[in-house]
């Protein structure tokens, strides 16, 4: 089973995922360990990374996700995986480019989707410290943002509750889908 974290930045990947991979004992995989240098430094100047500087890191991440399924072993995955033609990207690889219409799925592979109000995690993101993403990046994290619908084996998850809660309703939802 490979589960997929996703969502803007600060809707809480890293903290739910890294409760959840301790808890299961899955390998966790922290997406923003794939970024390049420039990615990096364009977050930290507050500019919005876009489609070009997206692609060779999502390659990446489908790369682990292909050799994690292949292993067929439990693996979480942190990629905020905004928009639908790169949870597409996660999937295929290249192949799925251009992104097809109809969004589809792999067996075994979940999108768990943490959404909250943008105040909320503005407040999160501004009482964070010692992270390169600043809170101002936030509109244009939701502006990027196309939520995942239910063909694309994803389930949404209120982060409006603690980080266990967040963690338990993930498995909660995995748990009817295994
Ligand atoms: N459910 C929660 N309840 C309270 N605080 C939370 C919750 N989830 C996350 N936080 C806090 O919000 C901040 C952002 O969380 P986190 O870094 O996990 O988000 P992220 O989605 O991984 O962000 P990024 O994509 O920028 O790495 C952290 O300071 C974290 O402690
Ligand atoms: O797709 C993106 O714009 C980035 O992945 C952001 O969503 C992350 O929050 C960033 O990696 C900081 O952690």
């Amino acid at each position: 089973m490979i589960l997929i974290i996703m969502g803007v930045s600060g809707s809480g990947k890293t903290c739910v995922g890294t409760y959840l991979s301790e808890k299961l004992g899955w390998t966790l995989y922290e997406g923003d360990d794939y970024h390049s240098k420039e990615s990096i430094d364009k977050m930290a100047r507050g500019e919005p990374l876009t489609d070009q500087d997206r692609i060779p890191w999502l390659l990446q991440l489908h790369g682990i996700i292909q050799r994690e399924i292949t292993s067929k072993a439990n693996a979480i995955v942190l990629c905020s995986a905004l928009k639908r033609a790169y949870r597409q990207m996660l999937l295929f690889g290249r192949t799925c480019l251009p992104s097809s219409d109809s969004p589809t799925a792999v067996d075994g592979v979940w999108f768990a989707f943490l959404h909250g109000p943008f105040k909320l995690i503005q407040e999160r993101l501004e009482a964070r410290e010692g992270h390169y993403m600043s809170a101002a990046l936030l509109q244009s994290q939701f502006d990027t943002l196309e939520p995942p619908v239910d063909t694309e084996n994803a389930f949404s998850v209120d982060v409006q509750r603690s980080i266990p809660e967040v963690a338990s309703d993930i498995e909660s939802a995995l748990s009817v889908r295994l």
